[in-house]
């Protein structure tokens, strides 16, 4: 698909909802022990992979695509299929958090299976220490089937260096082990703020349970309590005062790509609707924009984002990305149009994505006539003249395809025409389906505002 490059951006746009916090509220309203409602969630491929899965391990949950909600009639804890067939596609949320989820069935046999890249993501650790809590997985990546024996608690030994969803997961389900579940990690850990998110979600989720309580066999005095005045309060109210609302925030990593657009047009402004900051907001993604402000490529004010044709010229940018890597490659991706090089470090974990992100993208750049200095954690961009007319390959990577969609909305020859290719756009439907639209939009309400003034 060619990319129509567009004049300086304005306007407004909303953003998807998170897939992290949509895919992880989802758990955790399974598991809850009355309905949820989660508002302004997102509806992309990694998401109904998620509804999906809840809906084959037996759970209650009804999508309403128009209004953006999603209800979960969480089963206080009990996985309701004693035996089911799961698909996690390319989605590493799925993967990991699911995987962890059906452990707290006690004799469930769980068949798992996802895209051929999955097959190759990191799965390996989080097994081990399920298989320490008593599970048997039949393979150490994807396929495997997974037999259960319930969360007992105690210590568990966890190597999450190669990806952080494998702590999230555990972490998840964690409140609804037996007893306390103390995860003790071995090697590094990467992506932490996704961490963070999943321990504020845990304690701050609307119906949330008592910690390390299973209703049906270790009632605890404190629970009950909480139980029976949650169940006074939904009396009370009639039925519907029963649902608990739980609000998404709008994706921070999205956010990236219209932050790093008013860069690649020459200036512009756009107001991100459903970007949330500040000390409550749960995305550590929302770093890409504070760097980018902070470096002076663009002017940053709440969910504004500007910059102006007057200000100083871009420069490259040297950054650790380890702590919000799906963003380094926007970065990335402009890196040409910036004076001086730019240096990427932090990223070697993200070789194990859906697809190897640090190769993949040296690969591209270096076809689009750019010098790319490549190591295991870190890439090196030396800007060069853009040779133009290139496609560029996805990968099946959603981000390889959004990322160099904002770099083809730079007028590369100032006559308004493409001059790059993207293969298979649809491939941001694993997070952003109407990504391209969006962009679209965008330029069509900026050429009419160029021609009006
Ligand atoms: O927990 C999450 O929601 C995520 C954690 C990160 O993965 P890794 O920990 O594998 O880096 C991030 O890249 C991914 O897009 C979402
Ligand atoms: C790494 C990503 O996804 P996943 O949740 O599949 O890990 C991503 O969205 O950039």
């Amino acid at each position: 698909m060619p990319i129509f490059p567009g004049a300086p951006v304005r306007g407004a746009l909303t953003l998807p909802g998170s897939k992290s916090i949509t895919n992880r509220a989802l758990v955790l309203a399974a598991l809850a022990e009355r309905p949820v409602t989660l508002r302004g969630a997102l509806f992309s491929r990694d998401t109904r992979i998620m509804v999906a899965a809840l809906r084959e391990l037996g759970f209650r949950v009804e999508t309403d695509e128009a209004a953006l909600t999603i209800t979960v009639h969480g089963c206080g804890g009990e996985i309701p299929a004693r035996e089911a067939t799961i698909d996690v596609g390319n989605a590493g949320t799925a993967a990991r958090f699911l995987t962890a989820l059906v452990c707290l069935r006690r004799g469930g046999v769980y068949h798992f299976d996802g895209d051929a890249a999955m097959r190759a993501r990191p799965i390996a650790g989080l097994l081990d220490a399920l298989t320490q809590q008593g599970a048997e997985a039949s393979a150490r990546q994807f396929p495997f089937t997974l037999r259960t024996a319930g969360l007992a608690g105690g210590r568990v030994r966890l190597d999450a260096s190669a990806s952080s969803q494998l702590i999230s997961a555990l972490l998840l389900v964690a409140p609804r082990a037996a007893t306390p579940l103390r995860v003790e990690l071995i090697g590094d850990t990467v992506s932490k703020p996704f961490v963070t998110m999943t321990e504020r979600m845990v304690s701050d989720f609307p119906a949330r349970f008592a910690p390390h309580t299973r209703a049906a066999d270790k009632p605890n005095p404190q629970a009950a309590t909480a139980r029976t005045a949650e169940a006074e309060a939904a009396s009370a109210g009639g039925a519907d005062a029963a649902v608990l609302d739980y609000e998404i925030e709008g994706d921070a990593t999205a956010a990236s790509y219209f932050a790093a657009l008013p860069v690649v047009t020459g200036g512009g402004q756009l107001s991100l609707g459903g970007l949330k900051l500040g000390p409550d907001a749960l995305q550590g993604d929302t770093a890409f924009i504070a760097l980018l402000a902070e470096r002076g490529l663009i002017r940053h004010e709440g969910r504004s984002i500007s910059r102006s044709a007057a200000d100083a010229p871009p420069h490259g940018i040297d950054a650790d990305f380890n702590a919000f890597s799906d963003t380094f490659l926007t970065l990335a991706a402009i890196a040409p149009l910036l004076k001086g090089p730019t240096r990427i470090t932090g990223i070697a974990h993200t070789r194990h994505q859906e697809t190897d992100r640090v190769a993949g993208m040296a690969r591209e750049l270096r076809k689009l006539g750019q010098h790319v200095i490549e190591t295991e954690d870190a890439l090196e961009i030396h800007p060069r003249p853009l040779v133009p007319d290139q496609v560029i390959e996805t990968y099946h990577d959603h981000r390889f395809a959004m990322s160099f969609g904002v770099l083809g909305c730079h007028d590369l020859r100032g006559d308004g025409q493409p001059w790059l290719s993207i293969k298979d756009p649809s491939c941001c439907g694993k997070t952003f389906p109407e990504f391209f639209d969006v962009l679209d939009s965008l330029r069509q309400s900026a050429a009419q505002t160029a021609a009006v003034s």
